[in-house]
């Protein structure tokens, strides 16, 4: 197994009026083409953590590496809940600006828009503008902006958390057939367990804040993995089994007033 993004006893706390710590000692290792899933209740750290694996954020204490092949291009993309795309760029300009800043020849950025915009469903959409399109279309355009670049690290923080719940479904569904044909190293945040253990190879478990990890738990189901996993009886043992180590700490946030 090769290391991608290597964790080690990091904390991190927002200083200001009323210091927030907001993570505390958290180490963590990710794998070469491994798919690892954040719960944790709200406001345990999980989107600093993400924030910090992309570099936007400094640990206050330990590190945060991402080994990355190439050297030169940002070796992170990230895909946020609120769709986060231009209104006043097209589906395709918008899947285009991913590439903004990273020098790819004309021909590859080309190429890269026309295969996202296909393996997405956009295609028939590429001159529409986001004000024109559902919901889960402009998650998609997201995506495809996100995966455009080919990141080594793709990051996900609660990409599906605003769409209603067959979308939702319909989504995951997407994303775990892509992922299953490239397999890059994606760390998704998420508040679902349903979705942590249909997309997931290991599921993270954060306390309350300051968040630490309290479970790592590998998910014993084979690749490629069909949507109907759902059904199987281990799957809501599964999701039971981590429920149990994270009903304590939901608690705990709601006392603590975690946000
Ligand atoms: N830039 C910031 N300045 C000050 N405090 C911050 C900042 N960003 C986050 N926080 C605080 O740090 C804590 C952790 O926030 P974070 O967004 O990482 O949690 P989270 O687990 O992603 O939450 P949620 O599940 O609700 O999205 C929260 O209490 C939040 O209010």
């Amino acid at each position: 197994m090769v290391t991608k993004i290597q964790i080690s006893e990091v904390g991190k706390r927002y200083e200001g009026r009323n210091p927030v710590e907001a993570l505390s000692d958290v180490t963590l290792t990710v794998d070469d083409s491994e798919f690892v899933c954040l719960v944790g209740p709200s406001g345990c750290g999980k989107s600093t953590l993400l924030r910090m694996i992309m570099g936007l954020h400094r640990p206050s204490a330990g590190t945060v590496d991402v080994f990355a092949d190439d050297p030169v291009l940002p070796p992170t993309a990230m895909v946020f809940q609120d769709y986060s795309i231009f209104p006043w760029k097209t589906v395709e300009q918008n899947v285009r600006f991913g590439f903004e800043g990273r020098r790819l020849p004309r021909a590859e950025c080309d190429a890269r828009v026309d295969k996202w915009l296909e393996r997405l469903g956009l295609s028939q959409f590429r001159r529409a503008y986001p004000a024109a399109l559902s919901g889960g279309m402009r998650q998609r355009v997201s995506i495809a902006r996100a995966l455009a670049v080919e990141p080594e690290v793709l990051l996900m923080d609660e990409p599906f958390a605003a769409l209603d719940a067959q979308l939702r479904r319909v989504l995951q569904e997407e994303l775990l057939a892509l992922w299953q044909q490239d397999r890059r190293t994606v760390v998704f945040v998420t508040h679902s367990l349903e979705e942590a253990i249909l997309l997931g190879d290991r599921i993270v478990v954060m306390s309350a804040r300051p968040g630490r990890i309290i479970a790592d738990i590998r998910v014993p189901f084979d690749r490629p993995r069909s949507p109907q996993i759902r059904t199987a009886p281990e799957f809501a043992e599964l999701e039971g089994e981590i429920w149990a180590q994270l009903r304590d700490e939901v608690d705990r946030s709601l006392v603590g007033g975690a946000r």
